[in-house]
């Protein structure tokens, strides 16, 4: 049986409703253009939900536009810019299936036809209003005798098209999901990619969130072979905004929590998981790994990656990616602001007032102008670090265990015993590796100055809590900055550290990086890597699998293909290939000592039979189709 696709035009095949674009644009010098825009919104909705009748709205509309034929070029070529993007990427199938698809609108030919022209749908199956124009080309009305200018006008049009076969309506209104509604459609689409209307989703057979689902479900040539929407994103721990902006916008089904998640609850919400998105606090362990079958990715929106088991990602074929760069200037700053207020007791002295206490002193306070500041960790935050310090006049000084070019005048020590001998100030900046363990212990602070004070802004368990607060109250160090902890809450709360009450101490919340710039840089920076391995396969900068960046491919399927790095696999990926007679016109390879992630192209037709086939091959982890 012949099928025929029936589509809505206004908020359908475009992104917007075409008389809201016009008025912009008759408006444009309109002292009262607001208003007026306003309430032509407000009759198009009313039209559209059905609440006022449609001749009514039209008419309502056509009088505050007031419009010419000459702007009606300037909204066809607003119009080509406004294509729904699922629409504009999807034109093979308007193409393929030319004969079967109609556009019925109620909204004007004079502006549907030459936009669904591009998209090889004929004049001829364009059922739409057409406008009534004054001798001066003013738009003054429209053809009444229209059957799309009445109330439930697209039943009656379908009905007098006589189609012989299944007739499937995709459209986002009243209109539209009516016709199902008086059978002479079999099934409706409720199409949001641009609009959601309750009404409209209520009477739906289908949500089609674009039409790569529309395509998808009804097994027809698309550009995605596996819809966007389907692919579902986890983001935990508050992760800023305009990373679930970044994934919607591009078509993938989001879903946020403010909190990160104990293991047996996070397992529970991976089963449909494709890509989980986290902070510091959840612990991603190899039960979470091995009882997430649909997992592809996560990303650490944060630097530190310890709380995910690396080893357990990969053998799993699940890419991690993480910020490196993105909250490091908000730590340096804050570890600057910490210093002087460290040497100059300011939490101290403030505190005093808080309790109602006046003690005017400089005993103990000093200028950081010419002391030694000794940086532990000469990475991204270790070196912007040396920098800035330097500016205010401090003698840099820093301790790393690689070889690390020095910035400025900073000076390189060889051990860490020489930099704590030295320095006034001592502040952390090592990574989360488990082997920095009480890396700064009793021994390592009876090495530091007396009076000396210490920063640690890297992770909790660096530091000796009961050996630091030992040297705090004996006097040993004359004070300290603490914003990490060897155990940290998941969410906010209660919280007790040894170090509590302290004079000269300051205490935070692990908020380093949790400036609204580098949260927001985060939210930038991760969701870019993780979509450009989900859309094209690329892992640049994946902090636990072989990189690769990839060319665009046109006009081809991709093959991703993550395997056990044994001998033969190679080999046999492409004896299937072959077998199949697929031309490969571009193919990558990247191993580590464990996996092997091979990326094929092949000209666009192949026999579907070949993805089990690549499946099969022994030593696969994970095998993906793209477009
Ligand atoms: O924002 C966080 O949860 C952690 C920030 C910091 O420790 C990091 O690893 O970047």
């Amino acid at each position: 049986m012949s099928k025929y696709y029936i589509f809505d035009f206004d908020s359908t095949l475009t992104k917007v409703e075409a008389l809201d674009v016009l008025a912009e644009i008759t408006l444009a010098n309109n002292p009262k253009k607001e208003e007026i825009i306003e309430e032509i919104i407000k009759i198009t909705n009313l039209g559209i939900d059905g609440e006022i009748s449609f001749t009514q709205s039209l008419e309502r509309r056509i009088k505050l536009l007031n419009a010419k034929r000459s702007d009606l070029d300037v909204l066809i070529n607003e119009l080509k810019k406004r294509v729904s993007s699922s629409i504009e990427r999807n034109k093979e199938f308007f193409e393929t299936y030319s004969d079967n698809i109609y556009v019925i609108s109620a909204g004007f030919k004079e502006f549907i036809v030459p936009i669904v022209a591009e998209y090889n749908v004929p004049a001829e199956r364009v059922f739409a209003n057409t406008f009534e124009f004054s001798e001066e080309g003013e738009i003054i009305g429209f053809d009444r005798d229209n059957i799309l200018s009445v109330h439930n006008g697209k039943i009656e049009c379908l009905q007098n098209l006589r189609l012989d076969g299944e007739i499937q309506m995709i459209g986002d209104g009243y209109s539209d999901y009516v016709t199902k509604e008086a059978g002479v459609a079999d099934k409706f689409f409720a199409y949001t990619e641009n609009v959601e209307r309750e009404k409209t989703i209520q009477n739906a057979d289908y949500i089609t969130p674009n039409l790569d689902e529309f395509l998808f479900i009804n097994d027809l040539p698309r550009k995605i072979s596996y819809p966007k929407n389907r692919i579902k994103m986890l983001l935990l721990e508050n992760i800023h905004a305009d990373a679930y902006e970044k994934f919607s916008t591009d078509g993938f089904t989001v879903e946020t929590v403010s909190r990160s998640l104990p293991e047996d609850e996070l397992i529970e919400k991976l089963q449909d998981v494709h890509v989980l998105g986290i902070r510091s606090k959840t612990q991603v362990t190899q039960k979470v790994i091995e009882n997430a079958p649909r997992l592809l990715a996560v990303g650490a929106f944060c630097i530190g990656t310890k709380q995910i088991d690396l080893e357990a990602c990969k053998e799993n074929g699940i890419v991690v990616f993480n910020a490196p760069y993105s909250n490091t200037r908000s730590v340096v700053e804050l570890a600057i602001g910490e210093i002087i207020m460290l040497m100059r007791s300011v939490f101290q002295r403030s505190t005093e007032i808080h309790n109602g206490e006046w003690n005017k002193t400089a005993q103990g306070s000093k200028e950081v102008r010419g002391k030694k500041l000794g940086i532990v960790g000469y990475g991204n935050i270790g070196k912007q670090l040396s920098v800035l310090a330097e500016a205010l006049g401090m003698d840099v000084y820093y301790y790393d265990v690689e070889d690390k070019l020095a910035l400025g005048n900073a000076t390189k020590l060889n051990s860490l015993c020489d930099l704590l001998s030295i320095s006034d100030v001592v502040t952390l900046h090592v990574d989360d590796n488990s082997l920095n363990k009480n890396y700064i212990g009793e021994k390592e602070i009876s090495l530091m100055k007396d009076g000396a004070h210490l920063v640690n802004l890297s992770r909790g368990f660096v530091v000796d809590i009961p050996a630091l607060t030992a040297a705090l109250k004996s006097g040993k160090l004359a004070g300290a900055a603490v914003d990490v902890y060897p155990e940290e809450p998941r969410k906010n709360g209660d919280f007790y550290t040894e170090l509590k009450g302290l004079p000269n101490v300051i205490l935070t919340p692990h908020v380093g990086g949790s400036t609204e710039e580098a949260q927001r840089d985060i939210a930038d920076f991760v969701p870019g890597k993780i979509m450009a391995y989900i859309n094209s396969g690329n892992t640049v900068d994946a902090v636990n699998f072989p990189n690769i960046r990839l060319p665009k491919q046109e006009n081809a399927h991709r093959f991703l293909h993550i395997h056990k790095n044994v001998s033969g696999v190679m080999a046999n990926i492409n004896k299937v290939v072959a077998e199949y007679g697929l031309n490969i016109v571009g193919q990558y390879l990247s191993t580590d000592s464990k996996v092997g992630y091979v990326i094929t192209d092949v000209d666009k037709d192949y026999n579907q039979d070949v993805i089990q086939e690549l499946k099969n091959v022994t030593g696969t982890i994970r095998f993906r189709v793209l477009y």
